[in-house]
């Protein structure tokens, strides 16, 4: 089995200098809208994006990309056989530009569209997640283990915390299903809800044990690709929203601490129609998700 550990320790160096020398150095305040008021680019994003990938094909040139702002520019999002770099150059641009202080650079990689390692460095915090296909997960060095809360309602410590995210979609439906979610999950045992404004770092929040589940409807592959695996690798579970595999193209996640806990919120979990990332008009009804 080939041995992705240089690509993994290069992409690690890289998103530390393109967090010092980009996101860290930067006082943005040139945003753009994308789809929704809670869909914003900056140049910085752009920046961040061409930086981290002309530093990859510069040492690995036959390697692939999927890029957030590459993709918003008009690129093909195709997911092949190749060595592929899905990249978030800013997971959490509003907060960047608010200045809240949780901002990541998102770098999965993939290969016979499997992924092979995720990093998620969240930049002001100066925590490096990653973990590597059957290596185990890690943050600044330490091994990251998910809590193992098995989320039995009939125990009084159960203490499940879910983390969501601010909903990205002004869209009715999007809104309206969103927020019947919480209203459901907020019937089970549970101690809170957080939403840290990044996709990437609230999911990484489940590999620390500090959070439960986190679900989300509605992203896309580069802000959920690396987290995913560093759940999984810190022993968590991540699945679709509909309880089948995760699929990183389908926009819909579910991570979380056991099998149990994802289960249960599948269970109560109401989907809305949501483009595929890899499908242009899908026929799924969709209006006004981005
Ligand atoms: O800031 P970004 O990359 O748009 O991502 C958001 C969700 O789309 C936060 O996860
Ligand atoms: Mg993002
Ligand atoms: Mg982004």
């Amino acid at each position: 089995m080939a041995d992705w550990t240089d690509c993994l320790n290069f992409g690690i160096s890289i998103a530390k200098q393109a967090s010092e020398v980009g996101v860290m150095a930067t006082n943005e305040n040139a945003v753009k809208l994308k789809s929704s008021p809670a869909d914003l680019v900056t140049e910085t994003d752009q920046r961040v994006e061409k930086i981290l990938i002309s530093a990859i094909r510069n040492r690995y040139p036959q390697h692939r990309f999927i890029g957030e702002e590459s993709v918003a520019a008009g690129e093909h999002l195709e997911l092949t056989d190749s060595p592929t770099w899905i990249i978030d150059p800013i997971d959490g641009t509003v907060n960047f530009v608010h200045r809240f202080p949780f901002v990541a650079i998102s770098i999965a990689f993939t290969v016979n569209r499997q992924t092979q390692f995720g990093i998620v460095y969240s930049c002001v915090e100066d925590k490096l997640f990653y973990a590597q296909r059957g290596g185990g997960a890690f943050l600044n060095g330490e091994p990251l283990h998910a809590s193992g809360q098995q989320g039995d309602i009939t125990r009084v410590t159960s203490h499940m915390c879910y983390i969501t995210h601010d909903i990205m979609s002004r869209d009715d439906v999007a809104l309206s299903t969103m927020t019947s979610n919480i209203r459901r999950l907020l019937q089970f045992p549970v101690h809170g809800v957080r939403a840290l404004g990044t996709a990437a770092v609230d999911m990484c929040q489940v590999a620390t044990g500090g959070a439960d589940a986190y679900y989300h409807i509605g992203m896309h592959c580069w802000d959920i690709a690396a987290s995913a695996i560093i759940v999984q690798e810190a022993g968590g579970v991540v699945m679709d929203t509909d309880g089948s595999e995760f699929d990183m193209m389908s926009r819909r996640v579910i991570a979380a601490s056991s099998a149990a806990v994802a289960d249960r919120i599948a269970q109560v979990i109401q989907a809305f129609p949501c483009c595929r990332d890899d499908e242009d008009n899908c026929g799924c009804g969709a209006t006004g998700v981005n």
